[in-house]
């Protein structure tokens, strides 16, 4: 049995470093900084880097990398993957050394999507001074927010999830993108680790170009994603969806387009949940408020 603590990086492929750096800096807030391979490294917190933007033909979402208890955790799911037939792939040390790991393996899911499964990041404990000033983000043993993947092979995808990755359901979402009851349904599962961060994964039964729909991280207060707001403004940066509350993690948040082709979700005050005491259940709203999506098709 596999035990993820959290979603601990995410990995970007990029055309265009210097964009991510203004981007990431000026209106995530986060600290830029040149990587060892000629990428970028954004830091959130007492970490190197949370979000590794590296040097590629494309702008894309790469892959997650979900953090394991230890040596032993790493060990014990390398016997789980090799049990149940799942093919592996084991980083090498110059890998493991760019991701700031002591060893990490690859799994690919039934989507395509890529995941990182590591244990023993380093980090320097350089304390988080934002650029333009933003107090901080909630990490730490939450993880670094959540990212939600394109699933379009959706039952399969959930299954490797939940059975060979360890993910637990947190709740289902179902749509109709049209009023037109014939259309197929599309299905948004949202999946938790050993953390109380309601989800640290959602899987969305569609195809998406970028290879994520979108990635969220939060800030330690509601003025923060306000002042954001003005940035996005201020920057012309492209909104996806206005400001609102979900109706399950509770998270007050907004989206926007990143350089990665991908949404970002910049939220605050998102649910710790405690999974002894919790039920599963079905969302028809996506939100108590707010988050009128219609914008990023304007
Ligand atoms: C429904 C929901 C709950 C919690 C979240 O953190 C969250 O991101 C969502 C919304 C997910 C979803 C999306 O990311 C892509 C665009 C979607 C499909 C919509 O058009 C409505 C719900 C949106
Ligand atoms: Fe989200």
């Amino acid at each position: 049995m596999i035990e993820l603590r959290g979603l601990g990086y995410i990995v970007v492929e990029s055309t265009n470093t210097a964009a991510w750096r203004q981007y990431g800096e000026q209106v995530l807030g986060m600290m830029a900084s040149d990587a060892p391979d000629g990428g970028l490294a954004l830091k959130m917190d007492e970490r190197v880097s949370r979000i590794h933007i590296v040097n590629g033909e494309q702008d894309r979402y790469l892959a997650s990398g979900w953090e394991l208890a230890g040596e032993q955790a790493f060990q014990a799911a390398q016997d789980s993957l090799r049990k149940r037939g799942v093919p592996y792939q084991l980083a090498d040390s110059a890998m493991c050394a760019l991701r700031h790991v002591q060893q990490m393996l690859t799994v690919t899911d039934p989507s395509g999507n890529r995941h990182e499964l590591y244990w023993g990041v380093k980090s320097d404990f350089r304390r988080f001074t934002s650029p333009i000033g933003v107090a901080g983000f909630v990490t730490g043993e939450l993880g670094l927010g959540h990212v939600v993947l394109p699933a379009p092979d959706f039952d399969a995808t959930y299954g490797f999830l939940k059975d060979v990755l360890g993910f637990g359901l947190s709740d289902m979402f179902r749509m109709r993108f049209t009023p037109d009851p014939a259309e197929p349904e599309k299905r948004i599962y949202f999946l938790h680790c050993a953390n109380g961060r309601h989800h640290s994964l959602g899987i969305f039964d569609m195809p998406s170009a970028s290879g994520c729909v979108h990635a969220m991280v939060e800030v330690q207060s509601m003025d923060e994603v306000g002042r954001a707001l003005d940035r996005v403004r201020q920057h012309g940066v492209k909104m996806s969806a206005t400001l609102g509350r979900h109706c399950n993690d509770r998270m007050t948040s907004f989206y926007m387009k990143t350089p990665g082709g991908f949404d970002m979700e910049y939220g605050h005050g998102g649910l710790v949940v405690d999974w002894e005491q919790h039920s599963v259940y079905e969302a028809t709203a996506v939100s108590l408020w707010g988050h009128d999506f219609s914008i990023g098709f304007q």
